[in-house]
């Protein structure tokens, strides 16, 4: 086996689905039933479930080309691990970091204890989403039986560490994940927090629906930063696995009376589905909020799949993750061209740059990487065309 990923977190699982599609094989490791469960079925993807240390971790890597540590940010411990595993076993480490957070009017710390400090010179109640692990810490904070409200995982070992420590049962939260927006922001109102002590667990970690949540609130956001730590992108990891794809071949294909699906008419759609008019063809919008262009049918609602009968092709523009990726698998599904605007991944055609003049018609797009350079190159190019329909 070339590649073994160490999962169980969503970069991990994206990159599985990356080396998956283009055609390679590898071993995911997962730690838990849990991590084994949230890990789909791909192709060429085998998943070992179970907790290694660093001596089975080493036996396991014996022949394998590149390790690529994908855990959890903050699980140092198992990193610490695989990185010696690798070293006895002479195998690649690659460690693949998720993006760090910065949030604008946040309090940053370095760590619990130093969260706990800073708590210690403030006042109101405090909801602490930061796990059982390292709850300790907070006792150091004066009345932290009256202020603090630990939210914690149901578990037996979790609920023992809070009674221990001298939290109130009339304090603890015991639930377990996905939290949204609205139930962190009536735990908010239920314990009255004036603070929301949270690490950086990106996106996957429910973080966004937590700083959401804390500003309709009103409630001040303690930020425990991510250990310091050196790593890759998973950009640079793809890169690394993958050989470079070839560039996309320009199609350029006659749009008129054909139907065009626009999901979604924010900046993006409304664009796009003015850019589709142009070429001449039958526009359907379909996006609860915003303006479609004059010219274009808009229907003021959310996506539904029969919207794509009898469509030749989509671009999926929505601010939602997950209506977007639904739009991208119907498509595949159904063989029609696809455009998801926020994730190239996705993407069985990239939308263009189109630029025209003196009979002339461009369109231009990147390797996928540089949406900004494919932009600037535009406008140079809407120059040339200038120039050329002058003379
Ligand atoms: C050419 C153009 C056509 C158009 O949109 O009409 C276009 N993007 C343009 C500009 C642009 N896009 C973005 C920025 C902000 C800066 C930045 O992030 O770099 C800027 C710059 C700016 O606005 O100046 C953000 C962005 N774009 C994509 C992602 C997701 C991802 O990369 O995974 C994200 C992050 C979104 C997020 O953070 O959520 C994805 C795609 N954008 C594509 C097309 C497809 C590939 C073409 C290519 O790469 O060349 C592709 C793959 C899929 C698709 O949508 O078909 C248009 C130039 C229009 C013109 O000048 O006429
Ligand atoms: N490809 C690019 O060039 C590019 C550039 C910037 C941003 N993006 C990404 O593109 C997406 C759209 O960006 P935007 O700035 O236009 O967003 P926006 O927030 O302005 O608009 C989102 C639109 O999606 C609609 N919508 C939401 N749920 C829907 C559903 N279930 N069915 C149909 N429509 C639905 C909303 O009504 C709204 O019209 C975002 O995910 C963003 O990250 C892409």
């Amino acid at each position: 086996m070339k590649t073994v990923i160490f999962s169980g977190t969503s970069e991990g699982r994206t990159l599985c689905e990356q080396l998956s599609r283009a055609g390679q094989e590898a071993v995911a490791c997962v730690a838990t039933e849990y991590g084994k469960q949230v890990m789909p079925a791909l192709p060429g993807i085998r998943v070992h479930t179970g907790r290694m240390d660093a001596a089975q971790m080493a036996d396991f890597l014996r022949g394998v080309e590149t390790a690529v540590d994908a855990t959890h940010p903050y699980a140092v411990e198992v990193s610490q691990n695989i990185r010696q595993a690798c070293q006895q076993a002479g195998c690649r480490y690659l460690r693949l970091l998720r993006p760090k957070t910065h949030v604008e009017g946040a309090v940053h710390v370095p760590d619990a204890r130093a969260a706990a400090d800073y708590l210690a010179q403030t006042e109101g109640a405090v909801l602490l989403t930061v796990g059982s692990k390292e709850l300790h810490c907070f006792t150091a904070v004066p009345d932290y039986a009256e202020r603090l409200w630990p939210r914690v995982l149901p578990a037996e070992a979790s609920m023992q560490i809070c009674k221990t420590l001298g939290f109130p049962a009339a304090h603890l939260i015991l639930m377990q994940g996905p939290f949204s927006e609205e139930l962190n922001c009536a735990l908010i109102h239920m314990s009255g927090a004036k603070w929301l002590v949270t690490k950086d667990t990106g996106e996957a970690g429910g973080l966004p629906e937590k700083l959401a949540a804390a500003k309709k609130c009103g409630c001040r956001v303690i930020l425990i930063d991510r250990p310091q730590e050196d790593g890759l992108t998973p950009e640079q990891v793809r890169q690394l696995l993958l050989p470079e794809p070839p560039m996309r071949f320009p199609l350029f294909v006659d749009l008129t009376g054909r139907r065009c699906l626009v999901v979604g008419c924010g900046k993006i759609g409304a664009h796009r589905a003015e850019v589709l008019l142009r070429y001449g063809a039958e526009v359907i919008v379909v996006a609860p909020e915003g303006e479609a262009p004059a010219g274009a049918v808009h229907h003021r609602r959310a996506f539904e799949p029969n919207d794509l009968d009898g469509v030749f092709l989509v671009t999926a523009a929505t601010d939602r993750r997950d209506i977007n990726h639904e739009i991208y698998t119907l498509c595949v599904q159904r063989n029609v061209f696809v455009s998801t605007a926020d994730n190239r991944e996705e993407c069985t055609f990239f939308f263009p740059a189109v630029r025209t003049g003196a009979n002339l018609s461009v369109g231009l797009v990147s390797d996928g990487s540089d949406h900004k350079k494919t932009a600037r190159a535009a406008r140079a190019i809407g120059q040339v065309l200038k120039e050329e329909s002058r003379t």
